[in-house]
């Protein structure tokens, strides 16, 4: 597993499934306000990101409490999405569904609060709960929404055992009906 990876605006911290990084933003402060960087395709490509920006969305969310995903898309729309929290604190989950990688159906659960994101591989579904009102996420994406190509877990899935930190409060009803992993799911 790669060390962190640290520049001037950014650093970069392995996570448990392979080719994910938890990054932290470095606010430059002075009497005017701030600046920080999202993203620069050198930094990025040294994590592994392939490909231009194809696509950026803005997520926000009104209530603590919210729960959105879990989603991936299916090849060949398999995508690099790189989530970054702008304000407010969301429980951010990574399901690995690559059936070669060591962590095949593990996932991993971080916090996000301002200046930080997640760098999420090809291969893998992405959810997260709102721990406070108004959290706000930043999504790049490189590969287009394909909706037939995109697909969802369910949030209680007995095979994943995610421990959601609160009672949800918001949810689509498509996220509720996610039917659960096949016992035999061999993985994308
Ligand atoms: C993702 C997306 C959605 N849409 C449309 C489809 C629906 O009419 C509406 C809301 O879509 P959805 O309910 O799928 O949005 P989220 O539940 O926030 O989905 C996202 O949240 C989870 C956690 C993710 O990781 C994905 O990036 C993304 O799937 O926007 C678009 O027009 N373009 C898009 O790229």
């Amino acid at each position: 597993m790669p060390n962190r990876i640290d520049s001037p605006q950014f650093n970069a911290e392995p996570l448990p499934l392979t080719g994910a990084w938890k990054i932290q933003r470095k606010r430059r402060h002075d009497e005017r306000g701030s600046l920080t960087r999202l993203y620069s395709d050198s930094f990025f490509a040294s994590l592994g990101w392939v490909g231009s920006i194809v696509q950026i969305n803005h997520s926000v969310n009104t209530q603590a409490g919210t729960l959105r995903g879990l989603h991936f898309q299916l090849a060949p729309y398999s995508e690099f999405k790189y989530v970054l929290c702008l304000r407010g604190n969301v429980f951010d989950v990574v399901v690995d569904l690559r059936s070669k990688s060591p962590t095949f159906l593990q996932h991993c659960a971080i916090d996000l609060e301002d200046d930080q994101g997640v760098l999420i591989p090809p291969g893998c579904a992405h959810g997260f709960q709102t721990r406070v009102d108004g959290s706000e996420l930043i999504y790049l994406h490189n590969q287009p929404y394909q909706p037939d190509a995109e697909r969802g877990l369910h949030y209680a899935d007995p095979q994943l055992q995610i421990a959601w930190p609160l009672p949800i409060s918001q949810i689509s009803e498509r996220d509720q009906q996610h039917p659960p992993l096949a016992s035999d799911f061999k993985g994308l």
